[in-house]
C-alpha cells in the first residue's frame, strides 16, 4: 500500500520539485518568486494577459513563471517573439499538453490544441488551404457574404427607423456566424432547426471558459448536441446526395475518411469532425466579432480631430468611390429605391478602414496570448535556455513604448507611413500569430471583418444612448482565450445614406 502511495503521489511531487525548483545548470529566465505547488498562481488575476503584462514590466520581456506546477515562459517583446517564432519556428510549433492533459478538445483531434505532426498537418490543410479557402473565394462564397451583409444592414435599419438601442454584438454575431456556418458546414442556421443560434453566443463563451479554466469535466460536452447537432449536419450532407461536392469543410472531411496520407492513413472519425467544427466556430466567429466591437467602441470614444475627420473622410470616400450597383424595391432596405451594395472590390478602396483595423488589433488583440506553444527540443532564446511551454504576450508587445509612440493612444494614422501588417512578418503586431501555428483562417477572417465594418459604417451613423457621455463608456475586458468588451456596446444607429 505504501509503495502504491509513493508511486501515485509522493514520487510525482518530488519529481516536479526537483525538476522545477532546484537550481539548474541552465540559464533560466528571471521571474516572480512563486510558492511551492501553486507556483505563481496567486499573482495572476482574472485577466491573464493583463496580469502577465504587469509582471513583465517588473521582470522583463522573458519571464519564467509556474502555473501551479507547470513551468511557463512568457515572451513580451517583439525581439523575443521574432526569435522564437521565426528563428525557431519548427522547433517551437508544438502545443503543450497542459495541466488537464488529455481532457482537451476531443482528445486532441482538433487543430488548435493538437500536437505537431501528420494529423495536424492534414487537418490544417483542410481549414487553411483547401476547402474553406476554395469555398470562401468561390462565387458561392461571395454570394453567401453578400446575402449576410444584406441581412445585417436590414436588421440594423429596423433599429435606425425606430431610433432604438441596438446591441451591436448580437447583430455582428449572427452576421459572422451566418457566414462561417454556411462556408464551413454548408448550413444556414436560419433555415435548420438543429442549430440553436439563439444560444450559440452563450455556448461559445461557455466552452471557451471551460477550456481555459481547465475544468475537470469534458471540456466540450460529447456529441456537441448542445451546440450543433453533428449527426444532423452529416446526415444533411449525405441526404443532399452530393458526394462530388467537397466544397465545404464537412464534405471535404467526409471525403478524407480513409484517404491515404504520407504516413499511412488518416482516420477521420466523428471525433475529428466534432473537434474541427468546435475549432472553426470558436476561432472563426469569436475573434472577428470581438474585433469589430472594440473597433466601434474606439471610434465612438474618439470623435475629435484627427480621428473624427478621418472617419468622416471614410464616409465621404465611400460615397465617392462605392458604386451604386443595384435598384431595390425591398421595403426593409435603408434609404429609397437605390441599393448601394458594398462589394468585396470596394474593400480595396477604403485604406483608412485598414489603418483603423490595425490600430484596433494593436490595442485589443482578440487572443492576446495567442495559443500556448512548446519547444520540441532545447533552444536558446534571448540568452536563456528554453525547453518549456511558453506564451507570447501580444498585448504587451502592442503597447511597447520602444515600438510605438504614444503607445496607449488610439491613433490609426501611425500605420499610414509604414509597412507594418498583421500577416506574421512584423513581430510588433501579431493578432493572427506567426509561423507554423499561426491562424489558417486569416484571409477569411479579415474579409468578414472588413465587410461587416464597412457596411455598418457606410450605411449608418452611430451615437451613444441619450444622456450617455464618451467618458462613461466602459472599457473593461472579459474572457479567457478571447478577450472581449465586457459590457455590451449598445448604440443608436441612424440611416446616413439614401
Ligand atoms: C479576425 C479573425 C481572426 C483572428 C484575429 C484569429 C486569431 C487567431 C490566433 C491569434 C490564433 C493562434 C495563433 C498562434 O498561436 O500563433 C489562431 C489560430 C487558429 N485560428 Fe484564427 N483568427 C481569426 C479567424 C479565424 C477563422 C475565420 C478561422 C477558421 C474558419 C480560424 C481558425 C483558426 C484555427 C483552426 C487555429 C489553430 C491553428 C493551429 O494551431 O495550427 N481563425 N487564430
Amino acid at each position: 500500500m505504501s509503495i502504491f502511495l509513493y508511486i501515485l503521489f509522493i514520487f510525482p511531487i518530488l519529481l516536479i520539485f526537483f525538476t522545477n525548483y532546484l537550481p539548474s545548470k541552465r540559464k533560466l529566465p528571471p521571474g516572480p518568486k512563486g510558492l511551492p505547488i501553486i507556483g505563481n498562481l496567486h499573482q495572476l488575476g482574472r485577466l491573464l494577459h493583463s496580469s502577465l503584462h504587469k509582471l513583465s514590466l517588473e521582470h522583463g520581456p522573458v519571464m519564467l513563471l509556474h502555473f501551479g506546477v507547470v513551468p511557463m515562459v512568457v515572451f513580451s517583446s517583439k525581439e523575443a517573439a521574432k526569435e522564437v517564432l521565426k528563428t525557431h519556428d519548427l522547433e517551437t510549433c508544438n502545443r503543450p499538453k497542459l495541466v488537464a492533459n488529455g481532457l482537451f478538445t476531443h482528445n486532441f483531434k482538433d487543430i488548435g490544441f493538437t500536437q505537431y505532426g501528420e494529423d495536424w498537418r492534414e487537418m490544417k490543410k483542410l481549414v487553411g488551404l483547401s476547402s474553406l479557402v476554395r469555398k470562401s473565394k468561390s462565387l458561392s462564397g461571395i454570394y453567401i457574404r453578400e446575402e449576410e451583409c444584406d441581412l445585417l444592414v436590414k436588421e440594423i435599419s429596423k433599429s435606425a427607423r425606430t431610433q432604438t438601442l441596438l446591441d451591436l454584438r448580437k447583430a455582428l454575431y449572427s452576421f459572422t456566424a451566418g457566414i462561417i456556418f454556411r462556408i464551413a458546414f454548408g448550413q444556414n442556421f436560419r433555415e435548420c432547426d438543429y442549430i440553436d443560434m439563439d444560444r450559440i453566443e452563450e455556448l461559445v463563451q461557455e466552452s471557451e471558459t471551460n477550456v481555459c479554466a481547465l475544468a475537470y469535466t469534458d471540456f466540450f460536452p460529447t456529441g456537441l448536441g448542445w451546440f450543433v447537432d453533428l449527426v444532423s449536419v452529416i446526415d444533411e450532407h449525405f441526404k443532399i446526395a452530393q458526394p462530388q461536392d467537397h466544397s465545404d469543410l464537412v464534405s471535404a472531411m467526409l471525403n478524407m475518411i480513409n484517404r491515404p496520407t504520407n504516413s499511412g492513413y488518416l482516420n477521420i472519425t466523428s471525433e475529428h469532425l466534432k473537434a474541427m467544427m468546435t475549432d472553426v466556430v470558436l476561432a472563426g466567429v469569436n475573434a472577428g466579432v470581438t474585433t469589430m466591437i472594440w473597433l466601434m467602441t474606439e471610434l465612438i470614444r474618439h470623435p475629435r480631430v484627427p480621428i473624427r475627420s478621418d472617419v468622416c473622410l471614410l464616409s465621404v470616400l465611400c460615397c465617392l468611390l462605392l458604386p451604386m450597383t443595384l435598384k431595390t424595391t425591398d421595403p426593409d432596405w435603408p434609404g429609397e429605391s437605390h441599393l448601394t451594395r458594398i462589394t468585396e472590390e470596394d474593400l480595396e478602396k477604403v485604406e483608412y478602414l485598414k489603418l483603423v483595423i490595425k490600430e484596433t488589433f494593436r490595442l485589443h488583440p482578440p487572443a492576446p496570448l495567442l495559443l500556448p506553444r512548446q519547444t520540441m527540443s532545447d533552444i536558446e532564446i534571448q540568452g536563456y535556455t528554453q525547453s518549456r511551454a511558453y506564451h507570447i504576450n501580444t498585448y504587451t508587445i502592442g503597447r511597447d513604448p520602444k515600438s510605438w509612440t504614444n503607445h496607449e493612444e488610439f491613433i490609426p494614422e501611425r500605420f499610414s507611413n509604414n509597412l507594418i501588417n498583421y500577416k506574421g512578418q512584423h513581430f510588433e503586431l501579431l493578432p493572427f500569430g506567426a509561423g507554423h501555428r499561426s491562424c489558417p483562417g486569416m484571409a477569411l477572417g479579415i474579409t468578414i471583418l472588413e465587410l461587416g465594418l464597412l457596411n455598418i459604417l457606410y450605411f449608418f451613423d452611430w451615437s451613444l444612448p441619450n444622456g450617455m457621455t464618451i467618458e462613461e463608456i466602459d472599457m473593461e475586458e472579459a474572457g479567457d482565450l478571447n478577450i472581449a468588451k465586457k459590457v455590451p456596446l449598445e448604440l443608436v444607429p441612424t440611416l446616413c445614406h439614401s
